[in-house]
């Protein structure tokens, strides 16, 4: 489903982001990306949400070729993609279930299968109980919560999380890595950037490890290399 071949990317200050990077991810898998401060997972997410364009190589997502989809194609791309980040992006002024029906408003849905999807979302995200609290009467894990919700109400193909973990203790971070495998177990890829070693090391997945924009372990079985 997702194929990177020999991608590389540099910045226009001319760091080498990534270095022939090559790399096969199936459809249904569940795939860490750790590695170092710099070493270039944030570029590979970047490239594959359509955000940034590798200089050479090839990056075809579901058979769609990323590097050269033309500019006012990649809102469409964007729509099989969900992304969480480390910071929560929530609309302040939407309540919880405000957050999630906006991502299905903006592509034109009807009212009716919105508010049965967005019902569907907050069960499975457990916050059915907050449906209409605002962001900031939430804790973190539960702002979080959210944010994965949002990105898979549209039921997207693929669901990539930047650091999910990274403002969470780590007993919230052990919820939204169980909420993230729930939502693989459902069919949903799921790719994750993460520094937390210890979530690694419990919850084994498939670990690619990045090193100057090299790929220096694609381990199957989970684990890691300390750098
Ligand atoms: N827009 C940019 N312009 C110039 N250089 C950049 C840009 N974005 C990233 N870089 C550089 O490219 C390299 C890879 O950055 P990237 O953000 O992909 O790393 P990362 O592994 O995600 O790091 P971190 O763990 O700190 O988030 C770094 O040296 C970084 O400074």
């Amino acid at each position: 489903m997702i194929e990177l071949k020999n991608v590389t990317k540099s910045y226009p200050n001319g760091v080498h982001a990534l270095n022939r990077v090559s790399l096969a991810i199936e459809d249904g898998e569940f795939i860490y990306i750790i590695g170092p401060t710099g070493s270039g997972k944030s570029t590979i997410i970047k490239i594959l949400n359509g955000e940034e364009v590798p200089d050479s190589g090839l990056v075809l997502v579901d058979g769609v070729d990323v590097g050269s989809l033309k500019h006012r194609k990649v809102p469409y791309y964007r729509r099989n993609i969900g992304c969480v980040f480390q910071d929560y992006r929530l609309l302040p002024t939407l309540t919880v279930q405000e957050n999630i029906a906006f991502a299905l408003e903006v592509l034109g849905i009807s009212k009716k299968e919105i508010r049965s999807r967005v019902d569907e979302v907050l069960e499975l995200v457990d916050l059915k109980n907050k449906a209409r609290a605002y962001p900031n009467e939430l804790s973190g894990g539960q702002q979080q919560r959210v944010t994965i919700g949002r990105a898979i109400a549209n039921n997207p193909k693929l669901l990539i999380a930047d650091e999910p973990t990274g403002n969470l203790d780590p007993e919230k971070s052990l919820e939204i890595i169980a909420l993230l495998e729930k939502i693989n177990q459902l069919g949903t890829t799921v790719l994750m950037v993460t520094h937390d070693i210890v979530l690694v090391e419990k919850f084994k997945k498939r670990t690619v490890t990045l090193d100057q924009g090299y790929v220096v372990k694609d381990s199957k079985k989970g684990g890691y290399i300390s750098l």
